[in-house]
């Protein structure tokens, strides 16, 4: 088959619907077929889909895509191959014998590992983990949902324990099972798919024994083997139904594919995608880039080269809040009404919306927050809610984008944008407005879809290079210029920062005023969380001198400055007497050896009062310290004792 005459299949497996596109070699979708799923919400927080309606979801899009390709008068033989792309993270279990799913795939968004986070943030090895997978540890990867599942489903730890569970994201689930599961035993997953599990070496993309024994799960469990995303060979064959035989040759974790299909293929480009929740990649070329201020590293894409590395801004909810108005508070029948119900006001009315439903992702990293809407008046109506909802996302990019400039030391210069919610013109409106540079939307929204389809394309010889992609979708697009003056976005933008202060330590330990004036304190203390980066930190001996960190032993009082200086609690926190007790840290020697002694912290301040950290401390295990203290639960045992005390042995 000539290379014009071929169509591509595209399955686009995201959160909250599937659909079964296929492409012409001009980039263009002619027939598509799309359904949704059952979203399953056992408990708060909790957020799981059933792996096999995936599957059938997938061959029911697939068989409605041809058969309208058909009606048009095209042959099913011309689909040379298929590609997939799918929601990243979720997690599916199955038995490695007879292919049988465990349990109920345990969706990207939801929290329920969180006890699991705090307690591997205090295991030995656990800051240096980001630096190797390009992840924080989070609710948010597939490997705290793994865990969950082996404490908590008898199920999953039994065939754990007889050797025979096998662990996937969707790509490796629908690729398996595809091809006829246990049968033909096609277990593969794309590197950029593996390379969000916390498994997977960002470098060499392959597993790495150090993040598998972290886990404890080395040698214990069917991973599957990590190809590149475009590939002829390593995907197999799709087993039945209307496309029976033909190949799988593409596979990319949705947000690339989204990179791919905006054909931001040169470092310094970048998309947002706005679909269930929103994600901001930017490609930084051929080295990863570790971020420093809350993004994730990440593959782009992996054409069988050298890899492409992209920096990414998670925003966890971004069309599900749309949702949230739509089937939760019935404000209207069908998304695409949130733009119209925004527009019967002129403005939020003073309304901020967290849309934290899952705690904040990047590049905050609350996990203790939830969906919180402040400035609520009499005057509030449901199109201010529906603005401040529209408005969380912008926000947010806003944070990421910030972000985005100090780790790479550029700004950019025009975002491309889409995915669902980048339907709404006042949305991306919105955006335009608060990141003060141009928003460009094109015609054809369906870039996730088309970018898998490239992936398989590309290695069936459909295209042969990017240079022949270059023309694909993009006349007729949309611009939308910034509207409003840097100013005036960036005191939208400090009401935005203030209510994220506020919304901290919803789940954290409840905690009441009394006459001590510790509710004033309670507000601090979350703010200081916030504001105050500790990098600054000094050591205080008890008679008041200053000393370098790693100079002195004894008893010695940390003083936390804030980033600005400016907030006179937080001397007073650590300064004003109080209780006189400390909080107790034990540190412990990594099993490494000495190159991490005392870099991990582990404590249990619900326990016991008293911090003491043994070893010698320089100034990153102050620092890796002091992040931990961040955390709201810490800083409100320390409202009580008014001092932070440490002792060193
Ligand atoms: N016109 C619209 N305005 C605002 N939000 C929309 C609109 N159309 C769809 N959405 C939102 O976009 C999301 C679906 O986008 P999509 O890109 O298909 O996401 P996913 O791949 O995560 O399923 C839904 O959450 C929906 O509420
Ligand atoms: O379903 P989406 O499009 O919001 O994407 C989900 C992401 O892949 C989760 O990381």
């Amino acid at each position: 088959m000539q290379p014009s005459e071929m169509f591509v299949g595209s399955i686009d497996q995201g959160t909250t619907s599937t659909r079964f596109l296929i492409f012409n070699r001009d980039g263009e979708p002619v027939a598509s077929h799309q359904v949704e799923f059952g979203q399953i919400y056992p408990h708060p927080g909790w957020h799981e889909h059933d792996p096999l309606e995936l599957v059938s979801s997938v061959e029911t899009c697939i068989a409605g895509a041809v058969q309208t390709f058909e009606s048009l008068g095209h042959a099913r033989a011309s689909i040379a191959c298929v590609g997939i792309t799918n929601q990243r993270e979720t997690t599916v279990v199955w038995d490695h014998k007879t292919g049988e799913p465990l349990h109920n795939a345990i969706v990207w968004t939801d929290t329920r590992s969180q006890a699991i986070v705090s307690e591997l943030k205090a295991r030995p090895g656990a800051s240096h983990l980001q630096s190797l997978c390009g992840l924080p540890l989070s609710t948010y990867s597939s490997a705290t949902k793994l865990l969950w599942m082996l404490a908590h489903v008898p199920k999953v730890k039994e065939a754990f324990d007889r050797g025979t569970l096998a662990f996937g994201t969707v790509d490796a689930w629908l690729v398996y099972r595809l091809n006829g599961g246990a049968a033909a035993n096609v277990f593969v997953s794309d590197s950029t798919n593996a390379s969000r599990t916390m498994f997977v070496n960002l470098e060499k993309l392959q597993y790495d024994d150090a993040l598998l024994d972290f886990f404890g799960i080395k040698g214990k469990i069917h991973l599957p083997r990590i190809v590149p995303s475009s590939d002829p060979e390593a995907y197999g064959v799709i087993a039945s139904g209307v496309l029976a035989h033909v190949p799988i040759m593409g596979c990319l974790g949705d947000q690339s594919s989204a990179l791919v299909g905006q054909k931001g293929f040169s470092p310094g480009m970048a998309k947002n995608t706005y679909g269930t929740g929103c994600f901001l990649l930017y490609n930084v070329g051929e080295k990863p880039v570790i971020s420093k201020h809350g993004l994730l590293a990440t593959v782009a894409y992996d054409f069988g080269g050298k890899p492409v590395y992209a920096l990414e801004g998670s925003i966890a909810v971004a069309g599900s809040g749309v949702k949230f108005l739509q089937n939760n508070l019935s404000f209207f029948q069908d998304s695409e009404e949130v733009n119209d119900l925004a527009l019967t006001v002129e403005d939020n009315g003073g309304c901020v919306f967290v849309t934290a439903f899952s705690g904040l992702f990047a590049p905050y990293w609350i996990d203790d927050a939830k969906g919180t809407i402040f400035g609520i008046t009499q005057y509030t109506q449901k199109g201010h809610i529906a603005r401040a909802t529209l408005e969380a996302t912008c926000f947010q990019t806003k944070a990421i984008l910030d972000a985005m400039e100090k780790d790479s030391g550029k700004a950019l210069s025009e975002l491309a944008v889409d995915g669902g919610m980048s339907n709404s013109d006042l949305a991306m409106q919105t955006q335009a407005d608060l990141i003060s540079i141009p928003v460009y939307r094109p015609q054809m929204r369906e870039t996730t879809a088309l970018g898998a389809a490239i992936a398989a394309g590309l290695a069936v010889g459909m295209w042969r290079n990017f240079a022949e992609l270059r023309d694909i979708n993009r006349a007729g697009g949309a611009v939308f210029e910034p509207q409003i003056t840097r100013e005036e976005s960036a005191a939208n933008f400090g009401k935005w920062e203030k209510a994220v202060r506020m919304s901290r330590g919803w789940t954290g330990p409840d905690s009441s005023p009394n006459k001590d004036g510790d509710r004033n304190l309670d507000a601090e203390i979350k703010s200081i969380s916030h504001d105050t980066q500790f990098n600054n930190m000094t050591k205080t001996t008890t008679n008041g001198t200053t000393t370098a960190p790693n100079e002195s032993r004894g008893v010695g009082i940390l003083k936390a400055v804030p980033r600005q200086n400016t907030s006179p609690l937080v001397s007073e926190l650590v300064t004003s007497g109080g209780l006189g007790t400390t909080l107790k840290v034990k540190t412990r020697t990594a099993a490494n050896g000495d190159a991490d002694r005392n870099r991990d912290w582990d404590f249990s301040p619900a326990k016991t009062p008293l911090i003491s950290v043994s070893g010698d401390l320089d100034e990153a295990d102050e620092e890796d310290l002091f992040l931990e203290l961040r955390k709201v639960e810490i800083l409100q045992k320390l409202k009580k004792l008014r001092k932070l005390k440490l002792n060193y042995f």
